[in-house]
Formats: structure tokens, sequence, C-alpha cells
């Protein structure tokens, strides 16, 4: 059977800028043979990831991401249909997910590697199993109580950067839910700014490409920030860094303004950031949504369960067409997308 499938075409370089020519689509042929323990699956939705920079990198730089090969098929978080299976677990037309789905239009997975997905639980928005019920919104949510000591009655102020990006978007929201009584967002444009503010009930937001962040953070968070959830690093941390209260926490999400540089991860503070993180005793340990692997199914729940209540307003952008998941992909790098990045590829 002829499929068509993404390759990595070439790499951005290190230090470079992905563009959509480092990706190639091309036909295919997919095994008609399939083995005891497969399932065959069309893809539904493919999800694209800051993360996925690192894998344009010869070196990945991170012990747990593997590079992509040079004009082999590229992969991430995906979602599917069953139409065949040689595994006794699946049958036809079950929903299936797996964090390594190859960027294809059809594909043979081994029945091991997937997991069965319930679209009731998200009212049938299958593609939300990649975003706010899936390790997008697991990332807010245990990153938050793992390692943002939010108490609640504590009248904390939280602020999150990269705020109306997938993670950061759930993350403010969530910060609510936790128990912050103040959540200020920081992100690249002034319609989103307004989102965060009047859909998902931010007290304020601020346009880190036109306005003064120290100043503004200054006159939004007067008390000073005790928790900082952060999806960028560099001078947009540096900044609210300056306004953190002492014995306050920083969520290291991720630091994407750093992911188109030579730099190791997470990027060391610059040494006036760090004195002050040092000084002020302020928390900035790594935080790896793949280390809670064991609390996965209870967030889950409880994440589906405050996106059916309401509590947790979900935005998507969705590009259709595996042939536009290049763009998708430098689209999110370049601030393109309003909550979670969505490649749907068939229907
Ligand atoms: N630790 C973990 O386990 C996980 C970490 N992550 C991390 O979370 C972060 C957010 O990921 P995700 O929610 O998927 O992506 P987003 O949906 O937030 O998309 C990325 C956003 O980052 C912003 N951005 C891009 N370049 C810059 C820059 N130079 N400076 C400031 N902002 C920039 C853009 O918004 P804007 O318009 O505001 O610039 C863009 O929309 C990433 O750092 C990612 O690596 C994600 C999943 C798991
Ligand atoms: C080096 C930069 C990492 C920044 C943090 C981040 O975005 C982490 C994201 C992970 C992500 C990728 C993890 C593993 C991929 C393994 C695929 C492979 O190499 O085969 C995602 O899957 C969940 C986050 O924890």
């Amino acid at each position: 059977m002829i499929i068509q499938r993404v390759v990595l075409n070439s790499r951005p370089g290190i230090n470079g800028v992905p563009t959509t020519e480092n990706f190639r689509m091309e036909e295919a042929t997919l095994l008609d043979k399939m083995s005891e323990g497969q399932v065959k699956v069309r893809t539904l939705y493919l999800s694209v990831d800051p993360y996925m920079r690192c894998r344009m990198n010869e070196n990945s730089g991170s012990d747990y991401i593997l590079p992509w090969k040079l004009s082999e098929v590229a992969s991430g978080g995906g979602i599917g249909i069953v139409e065949e299976t040689k595994d006794a677990c699946f049958s036809i037309g079950d929903f299936v997910t797996s964090f390594n789905w190859p960027w294809q239009t059809k594909t043979i997975l081994d029945g091991k590697q997937i997991e069965k997905i319930d679209p009731h639980l998200v009212d049938g928005h299958l593609s939300y199993f990649l975003g706010a019920a899936g390790l997008t919104g697991l990332t807010s949510l245990l990153g938050i109580r793992e390692k943002g000591h939010v108490t609640r009655g504590a009248n904390q102020t939280m602020v999150v950067s990269g705020a109306a990006g997938a993670c950061g978007s759930l993350a403010g929201q969530i910060g609510f839910l936790e128990g912050c009584s103040r959540v200020v967002g920081i992100c690249g444009t002034n319609e989103k700014c307004s989102i965060l503010v009047s859909e998902m009930g931010f007290d304020a937001a601020i346009n880190y490409k036109e306005e003064d962040v120290v100043q503004r953070l200054r006159v939004l968070c007067p008390d000073g920030v005790d928790v900082y959830f952060d999806n960028v690093g560099g001078d947009i941390s540096a900044a609210v860094i300056g306004q953190m209260t002492p014995n306050s926490h920083i969520i290291l999400c991720g630091q994407i303004s750093q992911y188109n540089k030579d730099v190791p991860y997470p990027p060391p503070l610059p040494p006036a950031t760090e004195e002050i993180r040092k000084a002020r005793n302020i928390t900035r340990e790594r935080f790896l949504v793949l280390n809670y692997m064991d609390k996965y199914p209870a967030s889950t729940m409880q994440l589906c369960q405050w996106i059916k209540e309401g509590k947790l307003k979900v935005r998507e952008t969705v590009v259709k067409g595996l042939e536009n998941i290049g763009a998708a992909f430098q689209s999110v790098m370049s601030g393109g997308n309003i909550g979670k990045q969505i490649v749907h590829v068939s229907d």
C-alpha cells in the first residue's frame, strides 16, 4: 500500500532557525504483511512540540530525546484509528495514541507501543489527548503540583511565560484551580493577551514584544511573584526572577527562547540573576513530565473532569494536512499558535 510520510530533509544547524524546507513529504510503501502483536492504524492527529527542535540536531543535547535521522520519517505524539489488528487487545475502530507516532498517513505499530483512548472523556474532542488531556495538560498540572508549592489560602501570585501556548494557557488556569490568588501571563501578541484575560481568567497579561516586562510586573504583581511557571527562559525569565519573593519557586518547564542556540539544557541563568536566585532562596529544579508516569492516570482523570465542567478552557490551533506539518512546527517555534498546535491528518 502506498502512503505519504514526512522525513527530516535537512538540519537547521545547532544555532539555526528551523524552516519548512527542513522537512520533506514523500511516498512510501507500507508492507501488507503484519506480524503477531502488530496493529495497522490510520493517522488522525499529530502533535508538534518545541522539544522537536532538539531532535533536528545531530546531537539532541539531552539523554532522553533521540535525534531524528536525515531522510528518515520523523515522529512524535499522535492519535489514530485501528484499521487492522493482530493484537487481541485492540479491535477495528479503536482510537489509540502513542508518544512515538511516525509522521505518515498510515502505519503499523506494535500493540505494546499504543494505548486506547476514550473520546467520551473529552466530549469527543479526540485531539485533546495530545493537548489538555494529554502530555501538555499533564505537564501543566504535574509541574505545578510537583514543583510549584502552591498552597490554598496563601495568597500566592503566579506568573506564566509562554502563557498563551499549550502548556502556559493551561498552567495559568490550573494555578487558580490549585489555589493561587493572582495569575499574570506573559506572551507575544495583544490578541493572545486579550484571550488570556477574557477567556482563560488570567488577571492580567503582558505583551513582551511591546511592553517593558519589569515595569509591568512591578505594577501587576505589587507583592512580588511567588510561583513562576517558566516556558521560555532568556530575558523574560531574568525579568520575572528579579520580581520573585524570598523562598519562592520556579517551575522549570521549558526554555524555548534558547532552543535555536548551542547551549546546554537547562541553560544556566545569567550571573546577576543567579545571584538573586541564590540570595532569595528561589528553587529552580528541573521538571520533566516523563518522570511522573505513575501519576498520569489520576491526573488525566482530573484534567478531563475540569474540561467537562468548563473549569479548564481549551484552545487549539489546527492545521490541516500532513504536508503542512513542517510549517506547523515552524509556527510553534515563532509564536503562530494559540493553545495547542495540532495537525489534522485525516477525518
Ligand atoms: N518539562 C516538560 O516535561 C515539558 C516541557 N515543555 C516545554 O514547555 C514549553 C511550552 O511548550 P508548548 O506548550 O508545547 O508550546 P507552546 O504552545 O507554548 O508554543 C511555543 C510558544 O513559545 C513562544 N515563543 C517562541 N519563541 C519564543 C521566544 N524566543 N521567547 C519567548 N517566547 C517564545 C511562542 O509564543 P509567543 O507568541 O508568546 O512568543 C510560541 O507560541 C516549551 O519550552 C517546552 O519545551 C513541554 C512539554 C513537556
Ligand atoms: C532539551 C529540551 C527539552 C525541554 C523540555 C521539553 O520540552 C520536554 C519535553 C518532553 C517531550 C519529549 C521527551 C521525550 C521524547 C522521546 C522521543 C525520543 O527521543 O524517542 C515529551 O514527550 C514530554 C516531555 O517531557
